[in-house]
Order: C-alpha cells, then sequence, then structure tokens
C-alpha cells in the first residue's frame, strides 16, 4: 500500500495496471495521437456571436451549448460553456478535484471514434468559464426524436439508433483502459448529419480499471431513471453500470415513454415494461405512435434485451458486446421485414389494379354488347371519371373487339373507358377519341370528340395526342417535340372524323 504516502496523482499512476503492461504502453504509443486545437477565448466569442441567443443549442445541467462558425464557415462546432458556478468537481470528496468539463476534454482527448461526439478543442484563457469545442450536432438529440418530433421514428431507424448507441459504448467499454460513460440517456445520444445516433457528454466518464484509486473514490454520478440501481458505492461501479442504462434508453425506444413518467403507472419504465415482457405481452409496451413492427419477433427481441440489460443482479446482465451482436441480427431481421413488406405491398397495388382492369373490361364488354345492340351506330359512355386514371392495359389486348364499335379499324383501349377512346389510324398511328356525353348514352358516330388524357402516366406513351405551339394540333404515332403542356382546354379539342383519312397520311394535323 505504498501509494498512501504519495500524493494523489501518482498513486493513480502506479496502481493504474495499465500503467504497469508495457506492452499495452508501447501500443497506446503507436496509436495516432489525436489533435485537439487550443482556441482563444475572442475566437470563440466572435464564432457564437457573442453567444448570442441564436447560436445557442440548448442548455444542460453543467452549462450551456452554443453554435460556433470557425474558419471562416469551414468549421461547424458546437461549444459547451461551463461556468465556474456549475464547477461541482465529479469526485471531490477523496483523491482529486476534476471538474466536468476537465474530465471531458481528459476522455476525449484519449478517445475519438466515429460514433462519439468528438472534441475538436477547448478554450483555456477564459476566467469566468471552461470552453469545450466539440463536434456540432445539426439534427438534435434521441430525447427530441423520441418524445417531441412530429414525426416519430420508425421500427428500423429505432433499432439503427439502438445498435450504434451500443456500438458506441462498445468502443468505450474495449478501450485500454476502459472507459464507463456513466449517464447513458436519450438526451445525451445527438444525432448527427447522416441521421446517425452519437453518444455524448463525458462530463461524467471515468476511464480506468474498476480496480483503479481513482474509480474507487468516486461517487456514484448518473441520471435518475437510467441510474444502475446496484451502484451504490464507488465500488459497485462496473462497465455493466452501462449496460443497465442502456437497457431503459431501450426501453424507452421501444416504448417512447421517459424512463420516468408520472403519466404511467408505474412511473418507472422498469417497473412498468418488465412485467408485461415477463407475460410476454410485448405489443403493450410499443410506442402506440407507430404501433408494433411488421414482423412481432423483433418486438420480442428487442424487449427481451432490454429486460436483461435491467436485471437486478449485474452478473446477468449481458456484456455490451453481447448486445452489439444480438442488435445486429434483429437489425438484419427489420431490414428483411421492410422488405418483405415493400414486396406484399407492390404485389397488393398490383392485385388492385388488376382487380380494376377485370372490372372495366367486364364494363368495357357489357358496353359492347349494348353497342351491337344498337346497331353499331351509337356508343355507351361507361365508367366515371376514376376508372379514366387506370392505363395499364395496352390498347392491343382490345384490339380484337374493335369490330363490335364499329368504325372501321378502330381500337378501343380500356384506358379510355369512359370518355376518352383510342383510334387506330394506321399501323402505327393511333389517336384518342372524347365521345360527346349527351342525354341517353350516345354520340353519332360521325362527329366526334378528339381529346388528350389528363393522365401523367399517359403522357409518356408513344401513342399519345399532343398539341404543339401553333394552336391545337395533333401528332399521332412516335411523335417528338411535342408541348403539351400547351394544350390546356382539352374539350376544345373536336375533330370531324371526315379528316380521319387525312390524319392517316399526316403525322401532324393543325386545327
Ligand atoms: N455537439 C452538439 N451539437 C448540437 N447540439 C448540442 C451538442 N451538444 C449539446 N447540444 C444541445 O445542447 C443541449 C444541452 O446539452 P448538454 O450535453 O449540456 O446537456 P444535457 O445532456 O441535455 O443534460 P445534462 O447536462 O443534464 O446531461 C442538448 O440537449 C443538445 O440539444
Amino acid at each position: 500500500m505504498g501509494y498512501l504516502s504519495c500524493n494523489a496523482e501518482s498513486a493513480i499512476a502506479t496502481c493504474d495496471t495499465y500503467n504497469w503492461d508495457l506492452r499495452k504502453k508501447k501500443k497506446a504509443r503507436n496509436k495516432p495521437i489525436i489533435k485537439i486545437r487550443e482556441f482563444s477565448y475572442h475566437q470563440l466569442v466572435t464564432a457564437t456571436n457573442c453567444f448570442s441567443a441564436e447560436s445557442f443549442l440548448g442548455k444542460g445541467s453543467h452549462g450551456s451549448v452554443y453554435k460556433a462558425v470557425l474558419q471562416d464557415g469551414k468549421l461547424i462546432a458546437a461549444v459547451k460553456k461551463t461556468t465556474f458556478f456549475n464547477h461541482t468537481s465529479i469526485n471531490s470528496t477523496n483523491c482529486n478535484t476534476t471538474t466536468p468539463a476537465e474530465n471531458e476534454i481528459e476522455i476525449l482527448s484519449r478517445v475519438q471514434n466515429p460514433r462519439l461526439v468528438n472534441l475538436i478543442g477547448f478554450c483555456a484563457d477564459s476566467k469566468q468559464s471552461k470552453l469545450l469545442v466539440v463536434e456540432y450536432m445539426p439534427n438534435g438529440s434521441l430525447f427530441d426524436l423520441l418524445h417531441s418530433a412530429s414525426r416519430p421514428p420508425g421500427w428500423s431507424r429505432r433499432v439503427r439508433f439502438a445498435l450504434q448507441v451500443a456500438k458506441a459504448i462498445q468502443t468505450l467499454h474495449s478501450s485500454n483502459p476502459p472507459v464507463i460513460h456513466r449517464d447513458i440517456k436519450s438526451s445525451n445520444i445527438l444525432i448527427d448529419h447522416n441521421y446517425n445516433a452519437r453518444l455524448s457528454d463525458f462530463g461524467l466518464a471515468l476511464r480506468g480499471n474498476v480496480e483503479d484509486v481513482k474509480i474507487k473514490c468516486t461517487p456514484p454520478a448518473g441520471t435518475l431513471g437510467y441510474l444502475d440501481p446496484g451502484y451504490l458505492a464507488p465500488g459497485d461501479l462496473s462497465t455493466k453500470s452501462d449496460v443497465f442504462s442502456f437497457g431503459i434508453l431501450l426501453l424507452e425506444i421501444i416504448s417512447g415513454r421517459n424512463a420516468i413518467d408520472l403519466n404511467y403507472s408505474p412511473p418507472s419504465v422498469v417497473d412498468w415494461a418488465v412485467p408485461m415482457i415477463k407475460h410476454g405481452e410485448f405489443a403493450r409496451i410499443c410506442d402506440c405512435r407507430i404501433g408494433p413492427s411488421a414482423d412481432p419477433s423483433v418486438i420480442r427481441q428487442l424487449a427481451v434485451l432490454a429486460a436483461r440489460c435491467v436485471r437486478s443482479s449485474v452478473e446477468k446482465r449481458p456484456e455490451i458486446s453481447e448486445v452489439v451482436e444480438y442488435l445486429k441480427v434483429v437489425g438484419k431481421r427489420v431490414h428483411s421485414s421492410r422488405v418483405w413488406s415493400k414486396f406484399q405491398h407492390r404485389v397488393r397495388c398490383a392485385e388492385k389494379s388488376q382487380r380494376v382492369v377485370e372490372h372495366k373490361r367486364e364494363v368495357f364488354d357489357g358496353s359492347e354488347q349494348e353497342v351491337a345492340k344498337n346497331s353499331n351506330s351509337r356508343v355507351s359512355r361507361v365508367g366515371g371519371r376514376k376508372s379514366r386514371r387506370v392505363s395499364s392495359v395496352s390498347g392491343a389486348e382490345y384490339g380484337s373487339n374493335s369490330a363490335a364499335v364499329g368504325v372501321g379499324d378502330r381500337v378501343m383501349r380500356s384506358k379510355s373507358i369512359g370518355s376518352v377512346n383510342e383510334i387506330k389510324l394506321g399501323p402505327d398511328q393511333f389517336a384518342l377519341v372524347k365521345r360527346r356525353p349527351g342525354p341517353g348514352v350516345a354520340v353519332k358516330m360521325p362527329v366526334m370528340r378528339l381529346s388528350k388524357s389528363r393522365s401523367m402516366g399517359m403522357l409518356q406513351s408513344p401513342r399519345l395526342v399532343r398539341c404543339n405551339n401553333k394552336g391545337y394540333a395533333f401528332e399521332f404515332g412516335n411523335g417528338r417535340n411535342s408541348e403539351y403542356s400547351r394544350q390546356r382546354d382539352v374539350s376544345k379539342l373536336l375533330i370531324n372524323l371526315d379528316d380521319e383519312k387525312k390524319m392517316r397520311e399526316k403525322p401532324i394535323v393543325s386545327f
């Protein structure tokens, strides 16, 4: 126990097993050194527009956060400003005194990872406050997304966030010596510009092995609702405390409710969710705003994992590496269930349009019979506006029925049921014919209305009646350079069928 005679710093240095292991030291020496920049106070005042209200991003228990524009706009960062009023030490009771800001600088200058909100620099020359410059996260926090977003994230995004947070914690726990975050919660998960979750706020984090004096001297800390109930004394701390907090976060992600919420009974998310999970009532803990996942096993797996993480027995909680592997499997399941439900949706849509087409065919056949009854001189008007929009059947399908219409070699298309029909003018030439609505069902055949369908889908068709800029002109067959946008009042587009012969010879007809 020689360290008792030393001062705290050297005692930590002597007792830290990490320092004994020369091989590890060599490894650490080979690691690239993270370049942390030092900013002047003046630089940060300018970058945050004198810490103005416009630059204000939010307030935490240790101070306020501002958006900073540095390097002539090339670097956007977040400046954490902690006042001396808030300089409560994280370990003031014993060995040494470190403020959360100093602690964050110490930890983040040693651990950098894309899953973390990394340190860019700091400012040491401020008299009233400690300033930390960290990466700017433009999409708020996971707390905001879960509890106040108008469109709460769906299951695949939730599982992705959970996996990204678990990976961030794994990075910390697997570093050498390990880092225990101690404050895993949804407001400390920030969302970056690519919509990835990043772990932030290392004010309470501890770096070292659990047997290190520093850890043994630091009293328990964290956020109520997320804090491991077994972490009552410094010696109780382990990486499993972070696993517990992660379990609470996972329950929050699944349910969309707060870790402690007085609107629920019981208010603690653990006491509320775990009994339901034990009874297999997984759907009851799902966020009712998005409902259960397409694949029920996804919720089951997430809920069971969360329940394992929040077990009171530390030994029974999984390691974070196991959590990561588990969530990877759940993530794949969500992905495949999404692909499957998309496929099912497409099949349903296809079936629906097929049904509509069949219905139209039936209606069409019925109208043909009626037409036949009316001695080939009358055309029935069938179908409504809606049926006009359906355009999935090619005219060729109905080519064989053309004789029933009694207009020579004209071809009627199912698209046109209602008021617009296609006339075949030649081997590659088609026109659309709008039948005049009149009392009863028919229009005299010699004079017909010709019109373009309003459906955008049909505009892509080469068999389209189009208009040129000379007025109402039509292009038949594979016409190019037409300007359909000029054609607004389609009802004015009249054509006398006497001109039909001319049209066959001329691809474009002007009126
Ligand atoms: N890097 C950042 N980029 C963008 N916004 C941030 C950043 N860091 C913090 N903020 C915003 O500032 C708010 C305060 O953050 P801070 O980490 O100080 O406190 P907190 O995590 O909300 O609470 P506590 O201090 O109690 O843990 C956050 O809620 C977040 O909206």
